[in-house]
This record gives C-alpha cells, sequence and structure tokens, in this order.
C-alpha cells in the first residue's frame, strides 16, 4: 500500500519509518512549505492534496488540528481514506460533519485512531447498553505541557513537587483549548458518551515519568477503570510513542480483511 502523511514531526517521523519497516511505501508528505530539493529525496514534499503523486491511497494526518482542518476534506474528496489523530479538532461540529459529507462525495473513509489511549473498544460495546458515567483524566510532566493553556495558569518552570489541575470540565471544551494535548479526551468522548457529557480533568505533575491516561466508566455493563503510562517519542515529550504507533495500526486495519 502507498501512503502519504500530514506534517513533518515526531509522529510523522515515527510514522514513516514504522511504515517502511512494515513493507508499505510513503511516497509524499504534506507540509505547509515544501523547500525545492537538493536531489532526489523521497518521500517528495508538496503542499496540497492536489500534488500528492497517483499512487497514494491513504492519508495519515500526523499534523494536529491544523493538519485535519487544512487537508481532510480535500483528501476524502479526492476519494482517499483519511486517518487522523487529530481527533480534538472533531470538538467542531462543522468539521466533523464537511468531513462526514467529503467521505460521503469521495467514497472514502475517515479513521479516527486510537492514539495514545486504550479500552476504547470496551467505550463502543458499553454504549450500546445504558452508559452512565465517564470520566478520563491526563496526567503528564511539566514539559508534557508546554506551550499549551496549561502556562495561563501555572509556572511549569517553577512547580513545587505536588501534582497540579490546571483544567477541569467537559471533553468539548478540554478539546478546544488543548489542540496537542487532549486528543485523547476527545477519543474518549467519541467512544463513549460524547464530547459533552464526557468529562476531563488535566494535571500537570512532576512525580510523573511518563503520560498516564485513566479512563473510569460504569453503566449496564458494570464498570471498568484503565490506565495507561506511555513513554513520550524522544523529539517530543508532549506526544507518546503509542499514539504513533496507533496511527500505524489504525492505516493498516484499514486495509485487513479480518479486522481486530
Ligand atoms: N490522538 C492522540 O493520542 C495524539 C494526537 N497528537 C496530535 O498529533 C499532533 C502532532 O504531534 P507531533 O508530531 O508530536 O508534533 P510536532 O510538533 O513534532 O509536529 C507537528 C507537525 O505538524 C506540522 N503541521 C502543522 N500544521 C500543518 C499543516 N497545516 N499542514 C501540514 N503540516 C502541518 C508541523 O509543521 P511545521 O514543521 O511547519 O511546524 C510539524 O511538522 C499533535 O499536535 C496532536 O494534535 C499527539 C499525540 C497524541
Ligand atoms: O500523546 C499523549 O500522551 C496525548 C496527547 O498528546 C493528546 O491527547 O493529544
Amino acid at each position: 500500500m502507498t501512503f502519504a502523511i500530514i506534517g513533518n514531526g515526531a509522529i510523522a517521523g515515527y510514522v514513516i519509518g514504522a511504515l517502511g519497516r512494515r513493507g508499505h511505501s510513503v511516497a509524499a508528505k504534506i507540509v505547509r512549505t515544501a523547500p525545492a530539493p537538493e536531489g532526489p529525496v523521497a518521500p517528495v514534499r508538496v503542499t496540497s492534496v492536489a500534488d500528492l503523486p497517483e499512487s497514494v491511497r491513504h492519508v495519515i494526518d500526523c499534523a494536529g488540528h491544523p493538519g485535519l482542518v487544512a487537508h481532510g476534506e480535500r483528501v476524502l474528496r479526492a476519494g482517499l481514506d483519511l486517518t487522523t489523530l487529530s481527533l480534538g479538532a472533531l470538538a467542531d461540529p462543522a468539521l466533523a460533519d464537511a468531513l462526514s459529507r467529503a467521505a460521503e462525495a469521495g467514497q472514502s473513509r475517515l479513521f479516527p485512531a486510537c492514539g495514545a489511549i486504550g479500552a476504547l473498544d470496551a467505550l463502543t460495546a458499553a454504549r450500546i447498553g445504558r452508559l452512565d458515567r465517564v470520566t478520563y483524566v491526563g496526567r503528564k510532566p511539566p514539559a508534557g505541557w508546554a506551550g499549551s493553556a496549561a502556562e495561563s495558569v501555572l509556572d511549569l518552570a517553577a512547580m513545587g513537587p505536588a501534582p497540579v489541575t490546571h483544567f477541569r470540565g467537559t471533553a468539548r471544551a478540554a478539546a478546544v483549548a488543548f489542540p496537542k494535548n487532549a486528543n485523547v479526551a476527545a477519543a474518549v468522548a467519541l467512544a463513549g458518551l460524547g464530547f459533552d457529557a464526557t468529562q476531563v480533568e488535566l494535571i500537570a505533575d512532576p512525580s510523573a515519568a511518563r503520560n498516564i491516561h485513566e479512563i473510569e466508566a460504569e453503566g449496564e455493563f458494570g464498570r471498568f477503570a484503565f490506565r495507561i503510562e506511555g513513554d513520550a517519542l524522544p523529539d517530543n515529550p508532549r506526544s507518546s510513542a503509542l499514539a504513533a504507533m496507533s496511527a500505524v495500526a489504525t492505516a493498516e486495519r484499514a486495509l485487513s480483511r479480518v479486522v481486530i
């Protein structure tokens, strides 16, 4: 299968390497500004969907909300399947609707990846019955919140040893306020009770060595609690390695005849 990637950052780098090791080809990257190539370079860098090589069948968005907003509709309308990690962008109903209509028009499909969290299969099953309560708690070391809205309520560099909750609210508010940090909150919302009924808490924790994500859910099925401690990618303390792995797994699942 031939892929294109949106983005050129930490997750894009991991995804391109993993796809290559797994026998796939990455023909192009969609970037913001494509420098003139100095020689034969693969994957080729383009700035628009229209310039993608014809061999591309599936695009993986690793660029965050701006990448999905800029290119998602055109990818789907062109008949290419799209895996995205920018789940928080779907908190905007206009974008979610536009992507859905573009997929319909292009006879293509949008695959939101689970990203840095797990247990979403249990949530999607649980909501078939009555789902009463879903909460998500995201905990990262202070460096994991750098450049985010946490900085408006907290001096990350001068924190004492105690963890500080810097956000409490709905998954929709979290997704909008933390585009680089709350895609997991959006994933939990999409799998379970939706953006407005899913409660979120975000914590900067100097004693956390990893990015820790916890879900608690209760309903007709019973109750579950899930916790994952994800190592960050070496190039970006905000982004868990599992998110990049999940993009590859989701894109591969889209190709499978037996879907697990
Ligand atoms: N679902 C999940 O669990 C997770 C989701 N994410 C999402 O993935 C995003 C990327 O993470 P990561 O790779 O670590 O971040 P990086 O900051 O390392 O890379 C982001 C890349 O996206 C590029 N980019 C931004 N806007 C556009 C655009 N309009 N078109 C093309 N490229 C664009 C940037 O380009 P430039 O170099 O020009 O700035 C940069 O190369 C995060 O911002 C977050 O939203 C991250 C972790 C977990
Ligand atoms: O990578 C992570 O641990 C989670 C993250 O940034 C996000 O949800 O956007």
